[in-house]
């Protein structure tokens, strides 16, 4: 059901000042800065290898990237898995019992279907699920 990583999502207070980091000092490239309106976010994917990395940037005060540093500061935030059938793959997660945040898929970058699985379910990780076609 699960393919590989698909990326992991960092909380960022801006991201044209933290993709210096990633670009000049590591050496890697974003490839794309997008909003994503529903989830009030602006993302930057930075590919690494079969995986990327999602800087998040908050786009409202009351968002959830927002809320995150407000509380913790800026740090990883999820981690997202790729699967084959996001239905499929949330369907099965409900008869074993996990809390999951999106019942139905959302569309996340890059047109991808996405659906979160509560951290309070995945030992304080915040799971994200997605399907690219
Ligand atoms: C664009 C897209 C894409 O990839 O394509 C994205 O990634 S969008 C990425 C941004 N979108 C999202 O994150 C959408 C899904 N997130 C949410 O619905 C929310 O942020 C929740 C995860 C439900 C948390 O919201 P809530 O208002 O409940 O916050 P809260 O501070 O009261 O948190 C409730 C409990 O969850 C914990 N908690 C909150 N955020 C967490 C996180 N990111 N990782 C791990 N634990 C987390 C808190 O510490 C707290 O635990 P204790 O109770 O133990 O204190
Ligand atoms: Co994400």
């Amino acid at each position: 059901m699960i393919k590989k990583v698909d990326h992991i999502g960092i909380a960022v207070k801006s991201i044209e000042e933290a993709r210096k980091f990633y670009e000049e000092v590591l050496g890697l490239k974003v490839t794309g800065i997008e909003e994503v309106k529903e989830q009030k976010v602006k993302t930057a994917f930075i590919p690494v290898g079969e995986s990327e990395i999602e800087l998040l940037e908050s786009t409202s005060e009351d968002g959830p990237v927002a809320k995150f540093i407000e509380k913790r500061g800026e740090g990883i935030h999820h981690i997202a898995l790729q699967v084959d059938d996001i239905e499929k793959a949330l369907e099965e997660l409900k008869g074993k019992g996990v809390k999951l945040i999106d019942e139905v898929p959302r569309y996340g970058a890059g047109g991808a279907k996405i659906a979160f699985v509560h951290p309070k379910s995945a030992n304080g990780v915040l799971l994200e699920l997605c399907e690219r076609k």
